[in-house]
């Protein structure tokens, strides 16, 4: 691996930026992340607040290629994308997919803390009555049990995604259901991604520029794990999200929608979001100036705890580099 620009280049034009958010997702109502600038556009650094530094470092690799680099020549000058459903109400499912004009499929999220199966199968349904296809995600929220019986019950989806937490459970699942599954956090959270391979734990890889270091990370573990794959945000801003669109752009196939479109769950960004038309979003690198209002701007003592953990991060990402 190259060596990071040095600490002082990437701090230089740096913003520590809070995003609010429409509804509840993944525990949060506000998304912290720092963009920065470099030659080639800007870069994100967003990992969740909980991250350790070294998970973390992987998100600042994923920032400088974009701000140093740029991004991978295209191949398709769109990109399909899912709805992305939170765990809402049911009858609050028509209003979050109408942010989705043309998209063809949903992805549901399921199985949240609190909620029942029947909550799920509320929501997948009412989803169903709007787009043709529907996936769904439990963020490893279910026991093999719990999972086999919860997929018989919501009935036909396109897969799903993590359904438990660890590796031999997703293969356990996969053994005991007819349905696609999908390896979500079994691949950005895991020290070897290609385990679910091995362990014929997967159909699906759902693929994060940010949290496997970048979008020719992404490309080259797209091109080597043998399974098709699903390019998703990890609830980026507009600067993270043109990382995920260009990566999804240059796959050399993609045969199914990406969750690319989450820039539909702020209420506001740090540029002009990927809003999806015809249930597609374009590619576009950001380079322009960005408007930064001051609502969007993270308080003095968030803006300390950021440009120290990225300082961290970069110090963990030089010693990577003198491996
Ligand atoms: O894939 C999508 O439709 C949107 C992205 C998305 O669902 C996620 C983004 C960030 C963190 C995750 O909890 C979540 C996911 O699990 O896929
Ligand atoms: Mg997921």
């Amino acid at each position: 691996m190259a060596d990071p620009p040095e600490l002082g280049v990437l701090l230089a034009d740096a913003h520590v930026i809070r995003l609010p958010m429409r509804t509840r997702f993944r525990g949060i109502t506000e998304r912290e992340l720092m963009v920065f600038r470099g030659p080639a556009g800007w870069g994100e650094f967003g990992p969740f607040t909980e991250y350790g530094d070294h998970e973390a470092a992987n998100w600042l690799a994923a920032g400088i290629e974009a701000a140093h680099l740029g991004p991978p020549a295209p191949r398709r000058d769109r990109v399909p994308i899912n709805a992305t459903v939170p765990a809402v109400p049911a009858d609050q499912v028509a209003e979050v997919l109408s942010r989705y004009p043309g998209a063809a499929t949903a992805k549901v999220k399921v199985a949240e803390h609190g909620q029942s199966l029947d909550d799920d199968v509320a929501r997948v349904a009412a989803a169903r009555e709007i787009v043709g296809s529907v996936r769904v995600d439990a963020n490893g929220g279910w026991s093999v049990d719990e999972a086999i019986a919860a997929i018989r019950t919501i009935g036909e989806v396109e897969y799903v995604e993590q359904p438990c937490a660890t590796v031999p459970e997703l293969a356990a699942v996969r053994r005991a259901v007819d349905v696609p599954i999908a390896a979500d956090e079994s691949i950005r959270k895991a020290d070897d991604p290609y385990r679910v391979v091995a362990a014929d734990a997967a159909d699906i890889a759902v693929v994060k520029v940010a949290p496997l270091g970048g979008m020719r990370a992404t490309l080259s573990l797209a091109e080597s794990i043998g399974l098709p794959v699903v390019v998703s945000s990890a609830l980026d801003s507009a600067v993270g999200m043109a990382a995920g669109v260009a990566a999804a752009a240059a796959l050399p196939t993609l045969d199914h929608a990406c969750g690319l479109a989450t820039g539909t769950l702020f209420t506001s960004d740090v540029a002009e979001p990927f809003v999806p038309s015809e249930g597609a979003v374009l590619p576009r690198w950001l380079r322009e100036d960005l408007v930064l209002p001051a609502a969007v701007r993270a308080p003095a003592d968030r803006d300390r705890w950021w440009r120290e953990r990225l300082g961290r991060c970069h110090a963990i990402l030089a010693s990577r580099s003198g491996c």
